[in-house]
C-alpha cells in the first residue's frame, strides 16, 4: 500500500547540508495501522512529508496505492493526494469556519453539490460523534472534539490512506485514548490504512499494527509491534521498558537470570509455578508487567532460577521448548 525505497532526504546545500532521512525503506500493507516512532528530530515529519510530496526525496522511491509519487504530473499528483487523508497535531481547522464547514472544504473545493456535501457532512460527524457540533466554531470544541473535526474531514474526500502527524501529541491522556479508539474504529469499518508518526510508545502500543523505529534519519528496526516488544533484544523491548533491570542490576539471588516475554496465551499460564512444580528450581522474581498491546496481552518476567544446575538447564530447556521468548542476561 504505502512504499518507501531507499528514501533519503537532504535539507539545504554544501556545508549546510542537514541529512534528515537516510536511505529509509519501509512497506505497510493494505488496511494496517502503522506507526512511525522516533524522538524529535528524528525525521518523522520529512518522512510523511515525503510521502504525499509536500517534500521531494533527494534520492529514493515512494509508492503510495499502487501509484510511483515521484512520477506523476502536477494533475496526476493532486488526484493522488484526494487519496491521502492528513490530520495534524494543531489540528490545522479554519477558525472562521463551522465544524460543517470545515468538514465540508474538501468536497466543496472537489466542486461536489451542495445535496452531496450536505449528505457526506451529516454522516461523517456522525461517525466522530459530533453531531450536534455542526454548527459550532473551532474555539467552542476541546481539543478531542477539534481532532474529530480534524479527521472527519480528511476522511471527507474517502482516501484510501490516512496520515497522522503527532495527532494526539497535545491531548491529555484520556482524549488521547478517545481519539486513538476512534481512529482505530475507523481503520476497521472503513478499510483505511493508517499511517502515523508519533514520539508516545503508548500510541504505537494502543493502535499500531507495525511500527519502524526512527533515529537519526534512519529506520533502525521495523516489524509487528507484538513481535518486536516481546523480544528482549529490540529496541522497541528496550524503549518500552526503560528501566529494565536486565542491564542496571537488581539484587542478585546467584541464579541463572531470565528474561520472558509472553504473550497472548502463554500470558494466562502459571509459569513460575510450574518450574517450581516440574523442575524443583526456586524462581525469585526480580520484576514483571503485564499490559495490552493492541488486543493481545504481553506480559514480561525477570527472575532468577536457583537450584542444582540439571534443574535450572531442564526448566530453561522446558522454557524453550514452549516457544516462550527467552533471553537469559548475563548476571
Ligand atoms: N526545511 C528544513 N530545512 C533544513 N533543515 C530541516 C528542515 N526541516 C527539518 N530539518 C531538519 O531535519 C531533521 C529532521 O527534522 P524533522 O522535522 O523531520 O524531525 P521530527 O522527527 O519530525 O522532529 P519533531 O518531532 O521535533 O517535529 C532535523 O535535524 C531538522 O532540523
Amino acid at each position: 500500500m504505502i512504499e518507501l525505497r531507499g528514501v533519503s532526504k537532504v535539507y539545504g546545500q554544501g556545508r549546510q547540508e542537514v541529512p534528515a532521512l537516510r536511505n529509509v525503506s519501509l512497506r505497510v500493507e493494505y488496511g494496517e495501522v502503522f506507526g512511525v516512532l522516533g524522538q524529535s528530530g528524528a525525521g518523522k515529519s520529512t518522512l510523511i512529508r515525503c510521502l504525499n510530496l509536500l517534500e521531494r526525496p533527494t534520492t529514493g522511491e515512494v509508492r503510495v496505492d499502487g501509484r510511483d509519487m515521484l512520477s506523476l504530473g502536477p494533475d496526476e499528483l493532486r488526484v493522488a493526494r484526494q487519496g491521502i487523508g492528513m490530520i495534524f497535531q494543531h489540528f490545522n481547522l479554519f477558525s472562521s469556519r463551522t465544524v460543517a464547514g470545515n468538514v465540508a472544504f474538501p468536497l466543496e473545493v472537489a466542486g461536489c453539490s451542495r445535496v452531496h456535501i450536505r449528505e457526506r457532512v451529516a454522516e461523517l460527524l456522525e461517525l466522530v460523534g459530533l453531531s450536534d457540533k455542526a454548527n459550532a466554531y473551532p474555539a467552542q470544541l476541546s481539543g478531542g472534539q477539534k481532532q474529530r473535526v480534524g479527521i472527519a474531514r480528511a476522511l471527507a474526500p474517502r482516501p484510501r490512506v490516512l496520515l497522522s502527524d503527532e495527532a494526539t501529541s497535545a491531548l491529555d491522556p484520556e482524549t488521547t485514548r478517545s481519539v486513538l479508539g476512534l481512529l482505530r474504529d475507523i481503520n476497521r469499518q472503513l478499510g483505511l490504512t493508517i499511517l502515523l508518526i508519533t514520539h508516545q510508545m503508548e500510541v504505537v502500543k494502543s493502535i499500531c499494527d507495525s511500527v519502524a523505529v526512527l533515529e537519526r534519519g534512519r529506520v533502525v528496526e521495523q516489524g509487528k509491534v507484538v513481535d518486536l516488544i516481546a523480544r528482549p533484544s529490540t529496541r522497541l523491548h528496550e524503549l518500552c521498558y526503560p528501566t529494565s533491570s536486565t542491564r542496571n542490576g537488581v539484587v542478585s539471588q546467584g541464579g541463572r537470570r531470565v528474561e520472558l516475554s509472553l504473550v497472548g496465551e502463554h500470558s494466562t499460564r502459571p509459569i513460575l509455578t510450574t518450574l517450581a512444580r516440574r523442575f524443583g528450581v526456586d524462581a525469585w522474581l526480580l520484576e514483571g508487567s503485564m499490559e495490552r498491546v493492541g488486543e493481545t496481552r504481553v506480559g514480561r518476567l525477570l527472575f532468577e532460577l536457583t537450584g542444582p544446575r540439571e534443574a535450572v538447564d531442564g526448566a530453561l530447556g522446558f522454557l524453550r521448548e514452549q516457544g516462550l521468548t527467552l533471553e537469559a542476561p548475563h548476571v
